[in-house]
Parts: C-alpha cells; structure tokens; sequence
C-alpha cells in the first residue's frame, strides 16, 4: 500500500506538518507497512514559505516591514538555490491575521510591506523570485508593492496616490520611469492560491473582500476602482490583465505582478507539488489524501485539494478530502479529481473545542476511512478466491 499525504494547513488550528503527521499516524493504524510520502502543502498563502523550506534545502530571513495599515513589523522570507532564489509569501507582511478585526478595511490596507520583502531580496542579490500571494488582508491590486519599488500612481493633479485600493478610483497616471532597475534581470513566478479574475461578480473585491472586512457599498467601491485600475495598468503593460486567470488573488496582487512586473502567474499548489517532486511520488501511489481547513465553494478557486486532484487524477489515482469542516455541495468536486470529501468534525461544539482536538479528530478520521477501504480491499480478495 502506498499513500501520498498532501494537505494544506487548517487555517487557526494546525500547520500543514501537523496536519500530515496526524494523517500518516491514522494510516499507520490500519496499513502499519505501508510507503506513506508526506507533502505539507500551501496554496501561495499563509504556509508557503514553510512548506517550500520543507521540501528543499534552504534558510529563513527575518525582515522588518510595513503591515497592511503601515505599522512596523518583524516579515520573514526564505532563500533557497544557495541564495540565488527568493521564496516570498506576501501574508508574511500583509497577511489578514496582522490585523484584529476592527482594524480590517480594504479602502486603505496595502501590500506596501511585501515590496518591502522583495527590495530586500534584490539587495541579497536574488535573481528569481518565487511570491505566493493568498491570505492578504488587502485589495489595492499591488499598488503598494509597485510604489515601493518606486512606481508612482498618479491622480489628475499629478499627485501621487494615498496607499490602499479605494484610492485606485482616482488613479490617471502610472509613472514607471524609476521602477527598481534590478528587476528587469529577475525572474519573478507567482503562485496565487485562486483563479479569480480582478473585477466582476466573481473578482476580488467581491469574493474576498467581506473577509477582509468590505461592507457591500465598499465591495462596489473596491471594484471599481480595481476596474480603472486595471484598464490603464492593461493599456501601459500590453496584457489584459482584467482577463487573467488568478489576477484577482490577494486583492488583485496578481493583476498587478502581471502587469508592473512581467511576472508569470500559475496555481499555488502547482509550485509547491513541483518543489517537491510530488508528480513521481503521487503516480505510483494506490491513494491520496489531501484537506484544508474548510472545504467550501472557493475550494474549487484552486485550493489544495483541487491542486492536487488535478495531478492524481492524471494517474487515475483515488483522492480523499479530510478537511476540518464541509460547507456547501462538496460532491461537486467530483468534477476536479476529488473522489470523496470528509468533515473531522464531530457532533456540535464550539471552534475552539474542535481545534483543541484537531489531531485527534483527524488520525480518527483517516483510521475510519482506511478501515473501510481495507475491509473493501479484503473482501474483493476473497470473491477473487470464490
Ligand atoms: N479542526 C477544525 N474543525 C472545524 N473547522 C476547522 C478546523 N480547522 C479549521 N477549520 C475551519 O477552517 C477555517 C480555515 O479554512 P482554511 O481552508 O484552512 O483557510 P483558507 O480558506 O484561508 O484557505 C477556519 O476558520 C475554521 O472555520
Ligand atoms: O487574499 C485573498 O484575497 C484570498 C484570495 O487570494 O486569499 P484566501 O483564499 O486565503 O482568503
């Protein structure tokens, strides 16, 4: 028996190691002999950085920078490829868990901290930059970023811009002419954790922006600035950037990349499965097991178990979600590789109660399921005797 175990982190109650080790301690339970790969994974969210470091040799940096509302704080990245390749989540610096919830407001909040991150990446001398973008607390389609690396975003008056995305409505001019000259010699990838495009009913500001704490009069604001924002970034680059795939992610940080940065965007969980050559360990296992926090309708965005279903399924090989709750039409999944999905959760009780059991629930949850497979494995054995 081989089984490759893949899931995300479950976001507040354990990191994507944690929730692994619980997974293989279930499978062992029933199959004590079996090959079992570990893959903690990330989607270019929270956790990328780690799960990148996990997989390849590598260092962590510590950094200050500016959080979503400009305060001073202590950001981090990873170096990988001795140093020749930064691997940056841009949560790190503008992260939605920075801020407490009465703090969170998309007009203002800006991505300016991550810029930060890749200005101290290029004075190491990196030559490619790896950026996961998810989990931000912002929707200012990497304004901020782009004026820390010296582009200015002008309004009528030639005034440069407040940072934030509602400010974007008043945006005229976008002045490149003093972008860091050592990021024409990068290679910058993106791995965004959503498909999402910049604008429109199922764009940033609408999907993600309630999360962030959009009121629906700020989602219309935050779109239509997004929207004029991204007319005139498209006009300068040369790209239609209100039609790309994952333009939308992190608040539009994607669009953003596309167009300041030539930056080439693809699904988050692709690059962390490509790090860890996942393809060649997932082709010759009998199942998958994969799972995130909460399955629900933005699983199908690109999340985790989508990720990896997408590549199981190449090899006809079975997934199984065990998430830590399950909202909505999981069966729909069906369509993206995902044979079956799971809730840990067990009867009512609080969240607090349910992540206090997390690894519990889940080395319970895999033994049930692979208790049932095995008893279905034997008793074909025996028709096959009769
Ligand atoms: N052990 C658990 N039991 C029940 N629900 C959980 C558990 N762990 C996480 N969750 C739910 O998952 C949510 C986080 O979802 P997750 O998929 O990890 O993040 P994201 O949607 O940002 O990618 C939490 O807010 C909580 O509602
Ligand atoms: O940052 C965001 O806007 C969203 C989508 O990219 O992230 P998450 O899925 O983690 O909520």
């Amino acid at each position: 028996m081989r089984i490759v175990i893949a899931p995300d982190s479950f976001k507040g109650c354990l990191n994507a190691t944690k929730v692994a080790l619980a997974m293989q301690k279930g499978a062992r339970r029933v199959f004590p002999e079996a090959q079992i790969d570990l893959i903690p994974m990330a989607d270019g969210g929270e956790g990328t950085v780690e799960a990148v470091l996990n997989a390849v040799k590598g260092r962590k940096i510590e950094v200050k920078a500016k959080d979503p509302i400009g305060r001073q704080i202590s950001a981090f990245y990873g170096l990988i490829e001795n140093d020749k390749t930064a691997i940056i989540e841009m949560a790190a610096a503008s992260g939605l868990p920075l801020l407490r919830a009465e703090e969170r407001n998309p007009r203002i909040t800006s991505t300016q901290g991550t810029g930060e991150l890749i200005r101290d990446a290029l004075d190491r001398g990196v030559k490619k930059i790896l950026l996961g973008i998810g989990g931000s607390a912002t929707n200012d389609g990497g304004a901020g970023l782009a004026a820390a690396l010296g582009v200015k975003l002008l309004n009528s008056q030639g005034e440069e811009l407040p940072p934030g995305g509602a400010a974007l409505a008043n945006l005229q001019d976008i002045d490149v002419s003093e972008l860091d000259s050592r990021l024409a010699e990068v290679q910058c990838e993106v791995a965004c954790d959503v498909q999402n495009p910049l604008c429109g009913p199922e764009g940033a500001s609408a999907v993600y922006g309630p999360q962030k704490g959009a009121k629906p009069e700020d989602i219309r604001i935050l779109d239509a600035a997004l929207l004029n924002f991204g007319e005139k970034l498209s006009k300068l680059s040369g790209t239609n950037l209100l039609e790309l795939p994952g333009g939308g992610a992190a608040g539009g940080l994607g669009a953003g990349l596309v167009g300041f940065l030539g930056a080439k965007l693809r699904p988050g969980s692709q690059m962390i499965l490509d790090v860890a050559k996942a393809e060649e360990k997932i082709k010759h296992a009998d199942l998958v097991l994969s799972g995130e926090g909460m399955t629900d309708f933005q699983t199908a965005y690109g999340k985790v178990p989508v990720g990896v279903a997408a590549l199981a399924v190449k090899y006809k090989v079975p997934v199984v979600v065990i998430s830590g709750a399950v909202e909505g039409q999981p069966d729909l999944l069906g369509d993206y590789g995902v044979n079956c999905c799971f809730s840990v959760s067990e009867g009512p009780g609080t969240l607090e109660e349910a992540f206090s059991k997390g690894e519990v629930q889940i080395e319970r949850t895999v033994w049930r399921i692979l208790t049932v497979w095995k008893l279905g494995a034997e008793s074909a054995f025996r028709k096959e005797n009769y």
